[in-house]
């Protein structure tokens, strides 16, 4: 398994995704996980389960996995499916240097990347169906933080608190 510097040095540009959920989002995540495996924008694509529905590992438990992931430079986004998306948001959002958001309209799935450099991506399985995720997917997927933008200094002052409260 290639890791996220391989595949830059390989001088591709494309991401390293991580998808994780728990038995309300992996219906979802299953389609999102094709989706993004078929994706030309995507150089690979690494599940942290649930592998079945049946399974009932504790949403944070998955989040929080991926979320470390996103944090140590490993994966360059991650998508997050539970039944609202929310416990997942707040699971991700507990790791250092992660920002993750609910997105279940594209225009938020845009301006989490544009606005607020989001890596985490989450979806409720309970309230969007696959043919609106699959669209937000697509759109969040599309755009990429500009560090030069007038966004980058707000995002700064988060990271600074972090590095204050957590480093
Ligand atoms: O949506 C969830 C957490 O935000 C999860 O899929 C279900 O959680 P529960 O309502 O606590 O079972």
């Amino acid at each position: 398994m290639c890791t996220v510097s391989d595949v830059k040095a390989g001088g591709e540009d494309r991401f390293v995704i991580g998808v994780g959920a728990d038995d309300a989002g992996f219906a979802l995540k299953e389609r999102l996980r094709e989706l993004l495996a078929g994706d030309p924008r995507v150089a690979e694509v690494r599940d942290f389960g649930v592998r079945e529905a049946t399974d009932t590992e504790p949403y944070p438990n998955v989040g929080l996995k991926v979320a470390e992931e996103v944090a140590a430079g490993r994966l360059d986004r991650a998508v997050l499916v539970c039944g609202t998306g929310i416990g997942m948001a707040i699971t991700a959002n507990k790791v250092p240097g992660v920002r993750a958001t609910t997105a279940h309209d594209t225009y938020s799935a845009e301006r989490s990347v544009l606005s607020n450099n989001c890596q985490v991506l989450t979806m409720g399985a309970r309230v969007v169906g696959p043919e609106l995720a699959a669209r937000i997917l697509d759109e969040w997927l599309g755009h990429r933080f500009d560090p030069e933008s007038a966004s980058a200094r707000k995002i700064a002052v988060i990271a600074e608190y972090e590095d204050a409260h957590h480093g």
